[in-house]
């Protein structure tokens, strides 16, 4: 959602192929717990959180988090990662391949502005990539909690994989909210606060948020 300059029809595209392999149960808070430190709010280093809410929204957050700075890989702080080789190896790979979709779909966007190939690239800089793991358990009142706050992505592009197809994510659109439904094997690609200004505004960083499930807890894996 959000990939289509503000001017044009809003529609979702789904990029397929991911194969949900990494479903099943996901021991986030466990692993991430046992072998990492807490995350600083306000920091960019690694560590798991739960979300911030402020106040004045009326709405309790519903969430852990567990961060990790991936890109540039100097800035890979691995004392605050889980001490498991093959967890290591898994994010490594994975947000290589995230790193990869994103600098493409950078390219993507620019050619469809009628630019070079690597305008966006080259307005951005170098990549910095953070993977952004978010829990949410069920809750047995969503009606006075919400998953993810408001917000709009800080990076580039947002690479967005949500397990095991449950509903969370909403977009705003004309002040409305509209969940976007997770489709087997897509990805979720929201355009992000640098993009919407290096492109002068064509592109909009999309509003979005996540609201939580009576019954069933859910993941979604945010690089960006
Ligand atoms: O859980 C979701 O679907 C949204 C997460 C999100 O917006 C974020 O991590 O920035
Ligand atoms: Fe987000």
């Amino acid at each position: 959602m959000g990939l289509f300059p503000g001017n044009q029809p809003w529609r979702g595209q789904n990029s397929h192929g991911v194969h949900e392999g990494a479903g099943g149960d996901f021991p986030l808070a466990t692993c991430a717990r046992t072998s990492t430190r807490r995350h600083k709010k306000g920091s960019n280093e690694s560590g798991y959180g739960t979300g911030y809410v402020k106040p004045d929204t009326g709405a309790r957050d519903w969430r852990d988090y567990f961060l990790l700075r991936t890109y540039p890989e100097s800035m890979r702080d691995y004392e605050t990662w889980p001490n498991r080789q093959s967890f290591r190896d898994a994010i490594s790979k994975y947000t290589l391949e995230m790193k990869k979709l994103s600098e493409r779909l950078l390219e993507c966007l620019s050619i469809n502005l009628g630019l070079s190939p690597n305008y966006l690239k080259e307005a951005l800089g170098e990549l910095h990539q953070d993977l952004m793991i978010n829990h949410y358990p069920p809750c047995p009142d969503p009606s006075v909690a919400i998953g993810a706050n408001k917000h709009t992505d800080l990076g580039g592009v947002t690479c967005l994989w949500q397990l095991h197809h449950v509903v969370g994510l909403q977009v705003l659109k004309d002040g409305e909210w509209y969940p976007v439904t997770p489709a087997p094997g897509a990805y979720i690609i929201n355009v992000a606060d640098m993009v919407e200004l290096a492109s002068n505004g064509i592109y909009k960083s999309i509003q979005h948020r996540a609201v939580v499930n009576p019954t069933k807890r859910r993941i979604s894996i945010a690089a960006f």
